[in-house]
């Protein structure tokens, strides 16, 4: 069977990005694994899929699934790849797309520059929406991880985000405690870890081991919810310029009730043909 797909990258967040409306193929947890492996495969954080729309109102379906195989509700990075490849692909020449994701609706906005803004949609905050298990939603949350107490921020951007603060990212615990948060019991669907040092009221710098694919250069939600933590802990403003191992983007949010909005560059790396033979 023969599968046309496209490597792109976020900020080095990179994704092997398929057309499922032109073509058809049915792609299992193994086979995803295998596509995803830097060795035996192509190699991707993510593969993203390109789904006819399911709803009139919306131009197409998005899909996302990790590197483990776990299929998530949602990614930014990959969501401003998405913008460019549909009208690279010609699917689509529109400039804002309406797109389905498993968390909700998302508006696509293409810049003359080539740069995506996304409205992300508003970020969820009670314990049961993200899900973490608390009595109550609070600011910031007391956690054991490997013996000792933790204070982190909890945030859903329709996928699940811890926040910690660190005083400096590069030697903040991330190849420790980025794992044993990931698979916390209190979340019940793992969760990504960002470890966020504020330098001041507008910029930060920020490193995220994500569920599912480990540390990426780059986390479009982890920013978000990073963003949306700092703010509600009273240290950032409502725009704020986010500087990740893989680059920089720019997020804003007005506070509770409103979305949050990332803007950010992409990157088209190559195009291939997949021949799924045999699989490992
Ligand atoms: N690992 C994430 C999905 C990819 C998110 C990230 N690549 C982004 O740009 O938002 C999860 O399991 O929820």
């Amino acid at each position: 069977m023969r599968l046309e797909f496209t490597k792109m990258h976020g900020l080095g967040n990179d994704f092997v990005v398929i057309d499922l409306v032109t073509q058809r193929v049915r792609l299992e947890a193994p086979q995803i694994r295998q596509i995803a492996d830097r060795h035996f495969g192509v190699g991707f954080d993510q593969l993203l899929i390109v789904e006819p729309p399911t709803r009139p109102d919306v131009d197409f379906k998005y899909r996302i699934f990790n590197a483990d195989g776990s299929e998530v509700q949602q990614c930014g990075n990959g969501a401003r790849c998405f913008a460019r490849f549909v009208r690279e692909r010609r699917l689509t020449r529109k400039n804002k797309l309406v797109v389905e994701t498993a968390s909700g609706i998302i508006e696509l906005f293409v810049n003359a520059n080539g740069w995506v803004r996304v409205n992300m949609g508003a970020p969820r905050l009670e314990p049961a929406e993200i899900p973490f298990k608390a009595d109550l939603h609070c600011q910031t949350y007391d956690i054991e991880v490997g013996g000792r107490t933790l204070e982190i921020g909890a945030v859903s951007m329709g996928n699940p985000h811890a926040v910690l603060l660190v005083d400096n990212v590069e030697t903040a615990p991330v190849e420790t405690v980025g794992p044993l948060l990931e698979s916390h019991p209190r979340f019940p669907e793992r969760v990504n870890v960002g470890f966020m040092q504020v330098v001041d009221r507008q910029n930060i710098n920020l490193r995220v081991y994500e569920r599912g694919a480990g540390e990426t250069l780059a986390c479009g939600t982890g920013a978000c919810a990073a963003v949306v933590s700092g703010i509600l802990r009273g240290l950032l403003d409502e725009r704020v310029r986010v500087k990740l191992p893989g680059g920089e983007l720019d997020i804003r949010w007005q506070g509770q009730g409103e979305p949050v909005w990332m803007t950010g560059p992409t990157a088209r790396v190559f195009d291939g043909v997949l021949r799924l033979y045999e699989w490992r």
